[in-house]
């Protein structure tokens, strides 16, 4: 075990007599600039150089963080395909992260793509290739049965957010091995830009638990572990050493489960919910993602969720958790379970989710499949395709979380059509490689009618000489507020009703602030949002009874809000001393 001599934190952010905040570093000379989470680069004075030792180590010009913007923003303008865009990114992440959110803040709208979805598909695809910084815990079926010093490896004291894959669904992309990394970094660099999350408090994990890609496990250049998935009990016990490792180290950490195959998302889910506070962000980030947009999509026809008709492409985790957020609404609005059931359908890879296909085996599905007699008269065979359901079923609404390209064709977009003036469809799935339909052609399907999201962002579309701005339906406008809002109120479960407060929040903030005729906020809104989602989700938290921070129980809402701002983390440069104790590494 290293000896990590009597350093209990590289850093302390104090205050001095006047009450200005300063950083006092215990590292210093050249490590200091080693640190990303540390290192200013240009922006240390010629006092913090002298003091801490790194004089000509850095160039001799002292930048502002406003100049160190425009220099970086204009070698960025220069790259020329958005995967080096997003490399060129993540580097400087890994130099100087107060440099890089700063960046990234000012640019939210242009650089989201790049950093995020779709460009972070490139990023997962090709992770292997363009990795080259140790950002984010790998934990391997090599370190199985000794997760914890894995753990204490993290040079990090008070992790609160976790983002953790086994990358069995990457986006719509399936399995990604160990390449799944670049979409929990992705994620936490949202919790941090969107939510306000401190950068100190975030921790990308890859649990690699194998890979049954032939072509990955082929490969001698791929980075993960060369066998195939750990499945069944050896799996289940492999995220149990995990979350008791987890739960050790850092009590007070949130565990986001990110794109798990449905095979492993609900049970994940369910088996720790309340044994670590954690969501899944495709089931229940998703669901109440979609299900804000279908509450606004209906208000702009005037109607409620409850007069709309649903049909859900895809059985995976997003598909049904979408469905059951959906469910949720339905029952909110006063609809009995019964009628649900006649007004949401979902449809698998084979076609619709009907009795007599084995999907009963799964119970994650069950309160979806359709009874044989609901269909009988469709005249639709055995299994009714996308299709028919559309038409039989007289749907309104259509969602896509399927990861298959083109499935909302030009016969079902206009069978749609038929059912209503203005159908609200919604192809979800991520990347935009995947999408199930283009927002172009779904307007010139339906006459300039259709109220459309997608998942991954897209300009606006001309139809009838009229510009349309598409609304971008992804879960970055739950998880980072939701989590925040968790982590705030130290949430020992995040409980269902939190997730539909975030949603509702969503809606709500869509149809004071989105604009006219917006299905979801802009992206550069994501603070404002992620902050009022983050304040009602603590708010619930409280009155659901599982907050455990005494500190926000009796707030008025302005309170909470305050409370809330003051712990946003935003990027600025403090000033720096040196700590009496810090002993700077001679040579190497
Ligand atoms: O990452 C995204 O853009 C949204 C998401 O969770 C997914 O598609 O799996
Ligand atoms: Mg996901």
């Amino acid at each position: 075990m290293p000896q990590t001599e009597n350093l209990t934190s590289y850093y302390d952010i104090k205050q001095d007599e006047d009450g200005g905040r300063y950083v006092e570093v215990h590292v210093t000379g050249f490590p200091l600039l080693q640190i990303p989470l540390l290192n200013k680069s240009t922006g240390f004075s010629r006092e913090e150089r002298r003091e801490l030792g790194i004089e000509g180590l850095v160039p001799p010009h002292t930048n502002t963080l406003e100049e160190q913007k425009a220099r970086t923003y204009r070698a960025y303008g220069r790259l020329t395909s958005d995967l080096e865009r997003h490399e060129f990114l993540r580097a400087l992440q890994d130099r100087n992260e107060v440099l890089f959110y700063a960046l990234f803040l000012d640019h939210l709208e242009e650089m989201l793509p790049v950093l995020y979805t779709p460009t972070v598909g490139e990023a997962v695809k090709n992770f292997s290739g363009i990795y080259r910084y140790p950002r984010g815990l790998a934990v391997s079926t090599d370190d199985i049965d000794h997760v914890s010093e894995v753990l204490d490896n993290v040079p990090l004291n008070d992790v609160r957010m976790i983002v953790a894959t086994d990358s069995s669904a990457i986006l719509g992309l399936g399995d990604q091995g160990f390449g799944g990394m670049a979409i929990s970094i992705g994620k936490l660099s949202l919790y941090v830009a969107g939510g306000g999350l401190g950068l100190d408090k975030t921790l990308p994990v890859e649990l690699d638990v194998g890979t049954d890609r032939e072509d990955l496990l082929a490969d001698p250049l791929y980075l993960g572990q060369h066998h195939r998935r750990l499945t069944g009990r050896e799996y289940d016990e492999f995220l149990d050493h995990f979350v008791e490792a987890v739960a050790e180290r850092y009590p007070q950490a949130i565990i986001q489960w990110e794109d798990f195959s449905r095979a492993t998302a609900f049970r994940v889910l369910e088996r720790f919910r309340r044994v670590i506070p954690s969501f899944n962000d495709d089931i229940q980030g998703t669901g109440a993602m979609a299900v804000a947009g279908l509450i606004s999509a209906a208000r702009q026809k005037g109607e409620r969720l409850a007069d709309q008709v649903f049909v859900v492409a895809g059985n995976g985790a997003g598909g049904i958790g979408v469905a059951g957020m959906i469910r949720q609404g339905l029952l909110r609005e006063g609809l009995s379970e019964q009628e649900v059931q006649q007004r949401l359908f979902v449809i698998t890879k084979e076609g619709l989710l009907v009795e007599g296909h084995g999907y009963e085996a799964d119970e994650f599905q069950r309160p979806f499949i359709q009874p044989r007699e609901a269909v009988a008269d469709w005249g639709a065979g055995e299994q009714p395709s996308l299709l028919d359901t559309v038409r039989c079923a007289g749907a309104t609404a259509l969602l896509g979380l399927t990861g298959a390209a083109g499935l909302f064709s030009e016969d079902v977009i206009r069978a749609m059509h038929r059912n209503t003036a203005r159908p609200i469809v919604f192809p979800l799935s991520n990347p935009t490689s995947h999408i199930e339909a283009h927002p172009a052609d779904l307007l010139a399907w339906t006459d300039g009618g259709a109220i459309i999201a997608t998942g991954s962002p897209f300009s606006p579309v001309t139809y009838g000489g009229r510009e349309y701005r598409v609304g971008q339906g992804n879960n970055a406008f739950i998880f980072p507020g939701l989590g925040f809002g968790a982590v705030m109120s130290r949430a020992r479960e995040i409980t269902g009703g939190m997730v539909m407060e975030a949603a509702q929040t969503l809606a709500d903030f869509t149809a004071a602030q989105g604009g006219p005729g917006a299905i979801f906020p802009h992206i550069e809104q994501l603070r404002e949002v992620s902050q009022q989602v983050a304040v009602r989700v603590a708010r619930q938290a409280v009155r659901e009874g599982v907050s455990a921070e005494r500190r926000i129980r009796n707030l008025t809402d302005a309170e909470l809000t305050e409370f809330i701002q003051r712990h946003q983390w935003t990027p600025e440069y403090l000033p720096y001393r040196c700590a009496p104790d810090a002993r700077p590494a001679r040579g190497l």
